[in-house]
């Protein structure tokens, strides 16, 4: 893989340990970097494009903005952010995963899109962001919420980063509170998912999928905490039936 070649801000480093829980995730995201997108687009028949599509229209990132992409992954967010914003526009991608981050800018450097040139990808935590209060215009965080171990805690870090009057974009996957979504979810994880995860070596890491979401927030739980944090609205939309979900929020 090629070498990772990483902005970071002059002021980065990392105050302080991740607890050992996210230590295992660092771990398991890097382990499924390598295979990560071809299974996302195969598992959801190609479908999480259009829900990621749907979480940056709802960040309302425009033209010339400075944005985050928070657990940004191999990219998916910061490059639809990229061609919101434009060559006047800046798009920061945040991982703790070296390996994603890899990802991410080996992708980056094979496109032929010159406007991908408004990305940095930063090595950070989104528990505690080396950024100023009030810098962003928009944020979104695609499938990152549910990942880390202090849900509140990243709620209050997009919360400070943010520009008054922007809206933050959380997609995940939905804790539904309808019996039968919720065990539709379970029944394609445990029969489709992590099957298909098996075959590449990653039961172990795709099982994870199923306990993540017993253990997330519902939509209503997100709402509040978004409320509690000091946003001014929250809504939380569900899609795709209620498999996947979405928090769009306004400081
Ligand atoms: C992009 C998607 C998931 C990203 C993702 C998030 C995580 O927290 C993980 C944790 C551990 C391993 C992998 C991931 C991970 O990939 C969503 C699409 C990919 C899903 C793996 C597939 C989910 C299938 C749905 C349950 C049903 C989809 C129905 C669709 C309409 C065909
Ligand atoms: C499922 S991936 C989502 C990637 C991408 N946003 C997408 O939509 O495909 C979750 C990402 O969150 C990152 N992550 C989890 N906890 C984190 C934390 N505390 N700080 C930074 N990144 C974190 C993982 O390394 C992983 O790349």
């Amino acid at each position: 893989m090629a070498s990772l070649q990483l902005s970071l801000p002059s002021t980065y480093r990392f105050r302080h340990r991740p607890v050992r829980c996210a230590d295992e995730r660092q771990t398991l995201f890097n382990r499924i970097a390598p295979v990560y997108d071809n299974l996302n687009d195969l598992l959801s028949l190609g479908q999480h494009r259009v829900w990621k599509r749907m979480a940056v229209s709802w960040s309302g990132a425009k033209m010339g903005d400075q944005v985050l992409d928070l657990c940004c992954g191999s990219g998916d967010l910061s490059f639809l952010l990229s061609e919101k914003v434009g060559s006047n526009g800046k798009v920061t991608g945040l991982d703790f995963s070296q390996e994603q981050l890899s990802v991410a800018s080996l992708r980056q450097n094979m496109s032929l899109k010159t406007c991908y040139k408004n990305i940095d990808w930063v090595e950070g935590d989104a528990l505690d962001l080396p950024f100023p209060d009030g810098y962003f215009d928009a944020i979104t965080m695609g499938y990152g919420l549910r990942n880390v171990v202090d849900k509140y805690r990243a709620m209050q870090e997009m919360f400070r980063v943010l520009k008054p009057g922007s809206r933050i974009s959380v997609l995940d996957f939905n804790k539904s509170t309808q019996p039968f979504t919720a065990s539709t979810q379970e029944w394609m994880i445990d029969n489709v998912v992590v099957p298909v995860a098996t075959s590449y070596g990653l039961a172990k890491e795709y099982e994870y999928l199923k306990s993540s979401i017993r253990e997330f927030l519902t939509g209503k739980e997100l709402e509040k905490v978004a409320l509690q944090v000091g946003f001014s609205s929250a809504r939380h939309y569900e899609i795709s039936g209620g498999i996947m979900g979405n928090l769009v929020a306004k400081r």
